[in-house]
């Protein structure tokens, strides 16, 4: 099969995660005799540095022209003080825009080998975790009109707008249950409908929606509880829905007690069913330019791209093998390292993967 794909590694650690996120697909392809048709663009501080714009029209040209987009991550130090149109970030949230990537995948599952990096406490933790994140990407607080830092009455006010439409919540929530269908048959809606209009709105339209869906549960709780609840009970999650400022927050504290931010993967899909893949981490200038970064969480996004914009699942189950076995074999980016195990660098661990495939 031609699997042709774009590339926008980014800035900070995305370029070193995503380069060991191509060094698993040129494997698997080999393995599985598929050819690649990798097309690389600017996006975020790069494309700010070379293009004066974070998101060129060459690149949304040659995400539209490909079956799949990759990325790494955007933003940094270097670019925090421009104005908020011409931040790498509003290339990213642009890019989701123009491509209606309306719905953001985010498993969270904890792999085995991994049960002892959780912050969790290990009871909790050996009850298993295994849940699914679905945010709204592409309206609420990060995209509502109006917005911006406005004088008034001789002070300065900041504005954002949380706005949803109920068809941009049906659509949303409509996903969620079809994918509980095939998972526990139980929805989370999470929201602040105790005191935001916005979330009463999305609770009577996910509420709608469950009518559809008689054989899913559906749980509501407000994103205060629902914070303190995915640390308390992970386990007993199955899908969570939610708008676009708390799905953001969640999903980050999702990272922490399977592990490590640096593991989860994502997908952003629009109705057509086009795909942006990336880690949910930023680019972390942390640790930026150090190879010490985590590339699971690409790897693990690249296994989604195979299997949601190819229907690939076997190859997305091998790259899913290949880094159980490694993280196995002992093998550890920094971030997830306990005493005994092996370090590795970015790369190393790129290369571990890449060879279990
Ligand atoms: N999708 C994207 O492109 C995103 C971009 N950002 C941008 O990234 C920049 C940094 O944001 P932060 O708030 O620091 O969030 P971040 O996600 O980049 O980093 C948070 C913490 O997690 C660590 N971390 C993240 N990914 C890791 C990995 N793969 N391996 C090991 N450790 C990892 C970092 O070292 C840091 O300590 C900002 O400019 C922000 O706007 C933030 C989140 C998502
Ligand atoms: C620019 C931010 C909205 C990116 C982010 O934190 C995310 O999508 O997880
Ligand atoms: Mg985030």
């Amino acid at each position: 099969m031609e699997l042709k794909i774009c590339v926008l590694p980014g800035d900070g650690i995305g370029p070193e995660v995503v380069r060991e996120g191509i060094k698993v697909l040129q494997a698997i392809s080999k393995k599985y005799g598929h050819k690649l048709i990798l097309e690389e663009a600017l996006i975020g501080g790069a494309a700010l540095d070379k293009e004066a714009d974070p998101l060129p029209e060459d690149t949304v040209f040659k995400c539209k022209d490909s079956q799949a987009v990759l990325l790494g991550a955007v933003g940094g130090p270097k670019w925090d003080n421009l104005p908020r149109n011409l931040r790498p970030e509003s290339g990213l949230l642009g890019i989701r825009k123009k491509l209606d990537l309306f719905a953001n995948i985010r498993p969270v599952k904890l792999l085995p080998a991994l049960q002892q990096a959780s912050v969790l406490r290990q009871d909790i933790v050996a009850k298993g975790i295994d849940l699914v994140v679905i945010r709204e990407l592409t309206s609420g607080i990060y995209f509502g009109e109006p917005k911006g830092i406005f004088e008034e009455k001789g002070e300065k006010i900041g504005l954002n707008t949380m706005r949803y439409t109920e068809k941009e919540v049906q659509r949303v929530a409509r996903l969620a249950f079809e994918t509980a269908l095939r998972r526990k048959k139980k929805v989370t809606s999470v929201d602040k409908a105790n005191v935001l209009e916005v979330s009463q709105l999305w609770r009577d339209v996910v509420c709608e929606v469950a009518k559809e869906y008689p054989e899913v549960e559906l749980e509501h709780l407000y994103v205060d509880n629902a914070a303190m609840q995915l640390v308390a009970r992970p386990y007993s999650f199955d899908v969570i829905v939610t708008s676009n400022l708390f799905g953001d927050i969640l999903s980050d504290e999702a990272g922490v007690i399977t592990g490590s931010l640096g593991t989860l993967p994502s997908a952003s899909l629009n109705e057509q069913k086009l795909g942006l893949y990336e880690p949910i981490h930023g680019s972390a200038p942390d640790i930026a330019g150090k190879d010490i970064a985590n590339p699971i969480a690409t790897i693990l996004s690249v296994a989604m791209l195979l299997e949601y914009s190819f229907g690939l699942k076997e190859e997305a189950n091998a790259i899913e093998q290949a880094v159980e076995k490694t993280l196995g074999f002992g093998y550890r980016t920094l971030d997830i390292f306990r005493e005994g195990q092996k370090k590795v660098t970015c790369s190393q661990m790129g290369d571990f993967i890449a060879m279990q495939v």
